[in-house]
């Protein structure tokens, strides 16, 4: 997952490549034409290491990019602040795309030796090395030199054995494990450039891939195929309720955002990276938010090997499609893999766990054939799917969901334990590993929320039908 920009053309709305549909309806009405008319310059938290910055941008741009930005540092490191008064609706930057770092500004001898299996984030991770290498005498060596060192970024890739420990009963766990096998594949696809250019890349390890990696991945922008990383705009930092993002506004060539709000001078300007869980915030850029709305939990269901029904079952749901459209923070999973949010209080419908994880319970819970072979036939008199609605027999229903009931409860208790042995630091003791044991604290909180919101609301159900 990386940041998603939001592609815009010259006088409508494009497609995104993400669900952001009410954004595009919402954008319709705002003018981007024209930087906020300010005047007082008046930025407070200005970092003064960075003056310069904005300045060299703008000359290798040949263009103004931001009138009512300046670059300060918040408790999230950098950030943009507003330098002066901005009104919702005003254009805050504009960075054109000739500024901007993607595949394409490999030198070709080196794309050239790549295969069909490298990736553009691991492209990009290969032209910030080649760029890191030849230090003042890169182009782009102001924003090469300040991009986070390695002790700064906090992905779970970067997290010891002992750190990933502490989040075993998160998804998360496992999808570090996939990601980083990922970024040794890629390291091993990319050796031959290495190789090839020892005087360019001077024996890059993979710790040191790994890090470009990261950094791509915590700050470069997707859009239209392709990935990049867009200096200026990647100071901007995450609010998950904020309605800002980047767009890409293709024909004029320049990615933008729009503030979504007034600003004094002197607030940070954030904007939403997207409608992430913890875990995905956690792997893509090495923090989390504390009640995260968007938080979820995989659940994994299997039938066991003894049901007399195993192979019966098996063959009913390799034909009939269980699964339900795979969401933004869900990560590489297997078929019987379902992801559940949050359940509202109150929510009658039990709206958060996936009617698709429902039937799957109900077909566990089946005990004989003429029950499948009925089950089979309702799903052809409607749309083809399995056990989407209620059974009629109350006891079995009841069955189904205990059994779901039973699961999530299992994920209670190991979520629990594992929270419990994340004993907080003593507040003299800091650093990486009290961080990163706060991170993970946060992101098995957030799952036991959720769980626990599925878990009462199964509970509710089953004693309803029990009283009808
Ligand atoms: C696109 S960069 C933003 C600029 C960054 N602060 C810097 O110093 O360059 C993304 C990184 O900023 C930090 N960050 C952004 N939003 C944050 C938030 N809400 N809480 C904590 N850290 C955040 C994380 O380190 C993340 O990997």
């Amino acid at each position: 997952m990386l940041l998603h920009s939001v592609i815009v053309t010259n006088s409508c709305w494009a497609q995104s490549r993400r669900p952001l549909v009410s954004t595009l309806f919402r954008c319709f009405s705002i003018s981007f034409n024209s930087f906020a008319s300010i005047t007082s310059p008046e930025a407070s938290h200005i970092d003064e290491d960075f003056d310069d910055f904005l300045p060299w941008l703008e000359h290798k741009a040949a263009a103004k990019i931001s009138s009512v930005l300046s670059i300060g540092k918040s408790s999230y490191g950098r950030a943009l602040y507003a330098a002066r008064g901005i009104r919702t609706g005003d254009c805050l930057f504009k960075v054109p795309y000739s500024v901007q770092l993607a595949p394409d500004n490999l030198p070709v001898e080196i794309t050239c030796l790549l295969g069909d299996e490298v990736g553009n984030v691991a492209k990009v991770a290969l032209l910030i090395l080649h760029e890191k290498m030849l230090g003042q005498n890169s182009e782009w060596a102001p924003y090469i030199s300040c991009l986070p060192q390695p002790e700064d970024l906090h992905s779970t890739v970067f997290w010891t054995d002992d750190e990933l420990a502490m989040i075993r009963p998160s998804a998360l766990y496992e999808e570090t494990l996939r990601q980083k096998a990922q970024i040794e594949k890629d390291f091993w696809a990319v050796k031959l450039a290495f190789d090839r250019f020892p005087d360019r890349f001077c024996d890059v390890t993979l710790q040191e891939f790994t890090y470009a990696y990261g950094l791509v991945t915590s700050r470069a922008w997707e859009g239209s195929g392709s990935v990049s990383m867009i200096p200026f705009a990647d100071f901007l930092n995450h609010d998950g309720t904020s309605e800002a993002y980047v767009l890409s506004n293709e024909s004029k060539k320049h990615s933008e955002v729009i503030a979504d709000r007034d600003f004094a001078p002197g607030d940070e300007v954030l904007i939403r990276y997207g409608k992430f869980s913890n875990a995905t915030l956690l792997l893509d850029f090495g923090f989390t938010v504390s009640c995260n709305s968007y938080d979820q939990v995989q659940v994994e269901l299997n039938i066991p090997q003894h049901d007399r029904l195993y192979t019966q079952k098996l063959e009913l749901l390799d034909r009939h499609s269980t699964r339900s459209i795979k969401d933004v923070n869900e990560f590489t999973s297997s078929r019987n893999s379902f992801t559940i949010k949050e359940v509202k209080s109150g929510c009658k419908k039990g709206k958060g766990i996936p009617q698709s994880l429902r039937a799957f319970a109900r077909i566990l819970a089946f005990n004989s054939q003429e029950e499948l072979n009925e089950l089979a036939a309702e799903a052809a008199r409607n749309d083809g799917r399995l056990a989407r609605h209620p059974l009629k027999n109350k006891n079995r229903e009841i069955a189904a969901h205990q059994l779901l009931l039973s699961e999530i409860s299992q994920l209670v208790e190991e979520h629990n334990k594992y929270i419990k042995l994340l004993v907080p630091a003593p507040p003299y003791i800091c650093g990486k590993s009290v961080l990163r044991r706060r991170l993970a604290q946060d992101l098995l909180t957030g799952e036991l929320h959720v769980l626990k919101s599925a878990s009462a609301w199964l509970e509710k159900y089953c004693s309803t039908l029990r009283t009808k």
